[in-house]
């Protein structure tokens, strides 16, 4: 039988399917690994904004978790929303457990600036989640939280990348460019080399869920064997086709568009453009 590859996403869920589990599963299932999800907390959100949230309590999370270590492998996994300090306890316990790469997503604040972890919680991350990822996503003010500094240029994205890999035991650290003027350039921080992935930017408001989809490509490429260098790159042409195809729907900032990848799937990153 041939190796099917089997990515795990812990995270909140997004009824109005742009960000969260629901991005996370349509991205995984468009890259070919097969998907599977841990829910932690459910919001209700649309394109304008988060309306609500219920927390799954703890020992549900772990329940779902315990239902999928026991019978299913997972080769590749991502957190994205943790809201609270016992949650993170729960997945603090469960990493080295499961044994596979480790993409985090340090989700604090939503596209609209909704706050959907608690302070707390953000510290708690830093202290003792960020030790364990194989590979961490910051955008730029999650960046910021988690050195405590401001970041205006691109050779600040790099500090703080070397900074989170060196301080706070990262393996790689992803820093977005998304929230910065100019193009949208990522750097990527391994340890040893610094990589930098660059596209143009997109000029559109549909830009809800970019970082779920960026972190869920490479986990699914992660859970394929991929190399760092490579699920970066073919997941930073995902991301940006599926920017710039994304979705005019609902009144806020609307989707990525996950069927463009599919439908450009030889074009190079460098031929992009808005
Ligand atoms: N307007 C744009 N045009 C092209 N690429 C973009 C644009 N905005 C963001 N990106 C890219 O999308 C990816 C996600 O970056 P971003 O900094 O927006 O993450 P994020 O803030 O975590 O996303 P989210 O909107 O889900 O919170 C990065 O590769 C970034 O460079
Ligand atoms: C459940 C959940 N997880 C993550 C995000 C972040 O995505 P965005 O910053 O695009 O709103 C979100 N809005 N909702």
């Amino acid at each position: 039988m041939k190796h099917i590859p089997c990515a795990l996403t812990i995270a909140g869920s997004d009824p109005s399917g742009g960000a969260g589990i629901q991005a996370d599963l349509k991205t995984f299932q468009e890259l070919q690994s097969y998907g599977m999800s841990v829910i932690t907390s459910l919001t209700a959100q649309n394109t304008t904004g988060v309306q609500g949230v219920y927390h799954i309590p703890t020992d549900m999370i772990e329940q779902q978790l315990t239902s999928i270590m026991n019978d299913m492998p997972i080769h590749a996994f991502k957190t994205g929303m943790i809201a609270n300090v016992d949650m993170m306890k729960v997945i603090e316990k469960r990493v080295p457990e499961i044994n596979a790469p480790y993409i985090m997503d340090p989700v604090m604040v939503a596209t609209s600036g909704d706050p959907l972890i608690s302070t707390q919680a953000q510290q708690y991350l830093c202290n003792h989640l960020l030790p364990l990822a194989t590979v961490v996503t910051p955008n730029i003010p999650e960046a910021e939280t988690i050195i405590g500094e401001k970041i205006n240029t691109e050779d600040d994205m790099k500090e703080a990348a070397i900074q989170i890999v060196k301080h706070y035991g990262a393996q790689a650290a992803l820093i977005k460019g998304g929230h910065i003027k100019g193009d949208a350039v990522d750097f990527l921080y391994d340890g040893n080399n610094m990589f930098t992935f660059s596209a143009q930017r997109i000029e559109t408001k549909n830009s809800h869920g970019t970082g779920c989809t960026l972190s869920a490509a490479i986990t699914a490429f992660l859970a394929q064997g991929a190399s760092f260098y490579d699920a970066v790159k073919r997941s930073k042409t995902y991301i940006t086709l599926a920017i710039k195809h994304s979705l005019p729907l609902g009144n806020g900032s609307g989707p990525t568009n996950h069927w463009a990848p599919r439908i450009n799937e030889t074009t190079k990153l460098e031929e992009i453009k808005s």
